[in-house]
């Protein structure tokens, strides 16, 4: 088994202080039982007129930088960040659960799967019988269930059409989560790193943990780190890891604290695939930042992260073999640290080569997302990082998910890059 790396601050400044998170998954918005149709939207409706209003100085900035860079589509955009309704939640099951009783209770109110369900994945909660639906299954079952079905993608999601919110699982001593509220868009960088069974993989920038989750729904790793140098962070991780994972995981999924700039040095080539869920100013967040003095400071802090970022993407692909992947996503609508941050990178690794996930991923899944266009030519960021490319290669580089009325998920951005053999 690979050792846990301790975190030991390597830098005068540590970067995760530079911009606070309050990240697409798990936590945030207020809380709403399931249970009782209607009235369920008027309570969601009467929470949201007590939301806390947005922030002028960050929207001021937002309206100026993306008015130009996403023109008409920043006007639908900045009503949708702003409509308290907004706040949706995906519910991902977790695969190591019984979940009959959930998958009732969901599509009985409405929910329905996003990615298509296989035979196999449904198989694994349809079997149980009305005594066992309280109750967690044993890992040596589980683990018999996933050897006999080695291929097995079972990565789930329930989503509702209206802002409907399932209520937040609490912790049960002795038995696993049963799912992860989750912002659906963030399943798309999951989705395009296509991690198979006994693949090495690396989660960079892992906490709070949504990710790792859907990670380990989606096959079953040789092993997987998932990488947090905040140490609060990290503990946060580390419970919510151990709210969904069985026992007979955990040699497979290991925490470590690292500043994930130097994993490329350190264990250089090591892994299959490398998801780099970079910190970035989380436009969502941003928007209702609790006073002018901290939306001016992240707003200072936004010019360093097209630095930090580079660096965790070069450090990435470093640490993934000839011939393996990496996905680079953010949460944030901004090209300097998007777009550009691929391309910077690009320039400086000619073996790496970027993947189109147009086919494999926008077009399928175009019902529920709203993809941009790339943004128009030549912005100059504050700090020199020009974006130079023609559109048609700009959107190979990366797929942009921007929160429409009707499709509220996201901002999220996913590229993915083959380094080559
Ligand atoms: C967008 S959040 C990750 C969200 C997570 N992937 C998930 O799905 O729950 C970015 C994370 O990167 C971490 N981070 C900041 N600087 C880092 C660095 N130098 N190396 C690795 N991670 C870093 C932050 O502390 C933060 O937890």
């Amino acid at each position: 088994m690979r050792k846990i790396t301790r975190f030991t601050p390597l830098l005068p400044k540590p970067v995760w202080k530079l911009c606070s998170f309050r990240c697409h998954t798990g936590s945030g918005a207020a809380v709403q039982q399931y249970e009782g149709g209607g009235e369920i939207q008027n309570k969601i409706k009467k929470k949201c007129k007590r939301k806390r209003p947005s922030c002028p100085a960050v929207l001021d900035h937002f309206d100026r930088q993306y008015g130009e860079e996403l023109g008409e589509m920043w006007t639908s955009a900045r009503t949708a960040l702003l409509d308290p309704l907004s706040w949706q939640y995906g519910v991902m099951l977790n695969r190591f659960s019984v979940l009959t009783d959930i998958r009732q209770k969901l599509q009985s109110h409405g929910f329905s799967a996003l990615l298509p369900q296989t035979d196999s994945s449904a198989s694994l909660s349809n079997s149980s019988s009305t005594e066992e639906r309280d109750l967690m299954l044993k890992p040596h079952e589980l683990h018999h269930d996933l050897q006999s079905k080695p291929s097995v993608q079972s990565l789930q999601c329930y989503i509702h059409p209206l802002s409907l919110r399932f209520p937040s699982q609490a912790h049960r001593p002795g038995r696993l989560k049963q799912y992860y509220l989750i912002n659906a868009a963030s399943l798309l960088p999951v989705l395009a790193l296509q991690v198979r069974d006994e693949d090495k993989v690396l989660d960079l920038c892992s906490a709070p943990g949504g990710k790792a989750i859907a990670i380990i729904q989606s096959a079953t790793p040789a092993f997987l780190c998932c990488n947090e140098p905040d140490p609060h962070r990290r503990e946060w991780l580390t419970k919510t890891l151990e709210s969904f994972l069985p026992h007979f995981l955990s040699s497979r999924v290991t925490v470590s604290g690292q500043d994930g700039r130097l994993i490329g040095q350190t264990e250089a080539g090591f892994y299959d695939k490398v998801l780099v869920d970079a910190p970035c100013s989380n436009d969502r967040s941003w928007l209702y930042s609790s006073s002018i003095q901290q939306g001016a400071q992240r707003l200072k802090d936004r010019e360093e992260l097209p630095l930090i970022q580079a660096q965790l993407l070069r450090s990435a692909l470093s640490a993934v073999r000839p011939g393996g992947v990496v996905v680079y996503s953010t949460c944030t609508l901004s090209s300097y640290e998007n777009w550009a941050v691929v391309e910077k990178i690009l320039e400086e690794f000619p073996q790496a080569e970027p993947e189109d996930l147009l086919e494999e991923i926008a077009i399928p899944l175009s019902n529920y997302f709203t993809f941009s266009p790339p943004p128009a030519e030549k912005h100059t960021h504050p700090k020199k990082h020009q974006l130079t490319l023609d559109s048609t290669r700009r959107r190979r580089l990366g797929l942009l998910v921007v929160p429409q009325h009707g499709k509220m998920w996201g901002p999220m951005f996913v590229s993915r890059i083959r380094r080559k053999q």
